[in-house]
């Protein structure tokens, strides 16, 4: 069992790259499916979600492989489009697959999205584009089937703004007859990347990045290449990490713009962020201020960011809200952080922080990728030695973890313990 083991740092000072985005990754290597030729993908980050996918391609017949950096995929000698429910299952944006192989085949089989478990995450929206351009959902107890005889360019309104089924309609509708139109979008920027690639293809979407996107259907998309944007998640949690003892931490190859929130949240808790144009660096000044903070889609603050966010409100005095309006119930890694001496209160969508407490290493356990960074960063402001279990959903969205925390001087490092041990210390634990 791997877990990983923090010490109390003092300031955090360095320059961490940032890897390309996670979320656009999953996007783009489902995109890369409905190309009639090879795309080369650059950037890809190697975390496990990515693994999983290059297991799935080898099973329906896609070939990925990595060359300096780069992947390669070929879609050329898929022959199925029947997915392995337990697969599927293991990360979230599988979804991906069943637009791009309905697209492409007209029929897929696939099991249900897994991913970060924050109680109630539906997918109605991506079933309700399946079903506008004319397919049929059918939905069984592990898995689901849609299948079409033929795609019909649709007007689709989303019920809710969601990045996943704005990405999925674009997928599925590239190659229908006619024009679909799709409103009330959302407008992340892993949206804007996969219209972008898609387009790169021969595809022809217009609008995305504004809340009405515009596809008019192809019959073949080309192969090509393309560089996935940066990780603005990652990036904004190692811009947290200068906060948390009035440290320094350049954080090179992101796009600022997609940071605006994160920047004027971090500036209203009392840091100062410095933007050049591929870089941006945050000074922690040792002051900070507790604030309100409220969760939305993007342009608003992400909630993929409010879980680091809560690890640096606790070493701002007085109290501080997180309010998650995407993920209402995101709170996992509360408890956890109590073990480590956090007061936080957690009532319906909001987790009341009394910050600037001392906190006290203990063990703890990663829920999801970004509770996990959360723990990363209490446990490096904790006095003593914190060890944080669960290390594989970290690994779902992080490359090397250890090593990049490392690099802005950090002290963790990844640790084994067999499973006496392991059993011992839940005892411990109760
Ligand atoms: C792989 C991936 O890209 N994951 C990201 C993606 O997840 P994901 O694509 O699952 O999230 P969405 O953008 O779709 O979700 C946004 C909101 O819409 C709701 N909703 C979504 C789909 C649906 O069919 N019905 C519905 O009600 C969700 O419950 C949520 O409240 O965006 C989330 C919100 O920025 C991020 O936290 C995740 O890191
Ligand atoms: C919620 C996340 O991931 P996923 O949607 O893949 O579960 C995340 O990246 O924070």
């Amino acid at each position: 069992m791997k877990y990983i083991q923090t010490e109390y740092s003092g300031p955090l000072s360095g320059q961490v790259r940032v890897p390309g985005a996670k979320n656009s990754s999953l996007a783009l290597l489902a995109a890369a499916c409905l190309a009639d030729d090879c795309v080369t993908l650059e950037g890809i980050p190697q975390i496990d979600d990515i693994r999983l996918i290059a297991e799935i391609g080898r099973d329906i017949g896609m070939k990925l492989q990595w060359e300096d950096g780069q992947v390669v995929v070929d879609p050329r000698w898929i022959h199925s489009a029947v997915i392995d429910p337990g697969k599927a299952s293991g990360y979230r944006a599988s979804y991906y697959f069943a637009g791009a192989l309905l697209a492409k085949f007209g029929k897929v089989t696939i099991g249900f999205p897994g991913g970060d478990d924050f109680v109630t995450r539906p997918i109605d929206q991506h079933l309700k584009v399946f079903q506008a351009l004319g397919a049929k959902v059918e939905l069984h107890k592990d898995y689901y089937v849609v299948e079409a005889a033929e795609l019909k360019g649709a007007d689709i309104f989303f019920d809710t703004l969601t990045s996943g089924a704005t990405i999925n309609a674009m997928l599925t509708a590239v190659r229908a007859s006619g024009q679909t139109r799709l409103f009330n979008c959302a407008v992340d920027p892993e949206v804007v990347d996969t219209a972008a690639f898609l387009n790169r293809l021969g595809a022809r979407i217009y609008g995305a990045g504004t809340d009405h996107i515009r596809i008019e259907g192809v019959s073949y998309l080309n192969g090509g290449i393309y560089a996935v944007i940066p990780d603005r998640l990652i990036a904004g949690a190692f811009l947290m990490a200068a906060g948390l003892h009035g440290g320094q931490v350049t954080v090179a190859d992101v796009i600022p713009e997609h940071l605006g929130a994160t920047i004027a949240k971090l500036e209203e808790i009392g840091l100062q962020v410095e933007c050049g144009e591929t870089h941006m660096t945050a000074y922690g000044t040792g002051q900070l201020k507790a604030v309100r903070v409220r969760t939305g889609m993007y342009p608003g603050f992400a909630t993929d960011l409010q879980q680091p966010l809560t690890a640096l409100l606790l070493k701002a005095k007085g109290k501080s809200i997180v309010t998650d309006r995407v993920y209402p119930k995101r709170f996992a890694h509360v408890p956890q952080l109590r073990r480590l001496g956090a007061e936080i209160d957690v009532r319906q969508e909001s987790a009341f922080i009394r910050g600037g407490l001392p906190l006290q290493g203990g063990w703890v356990h990663a829920t999801d990728v970004r509770a996990g960074i959360c723990l990363v960063l209490a446990g490096l402001a904790a006095e003593g030695t914190t060890s944080i279990t669960g290390v594989e959903h970290i690994e779902r969205g992080y490359e090397d973890v250890v090593g990049s925390f490392r690099a802005i001087g950090a002290r963790l490092a990844i640790r084994e313990m067999d499973e006496r041990e392991w059993m011992g210390q839940m005892h411990v634990q109760g």
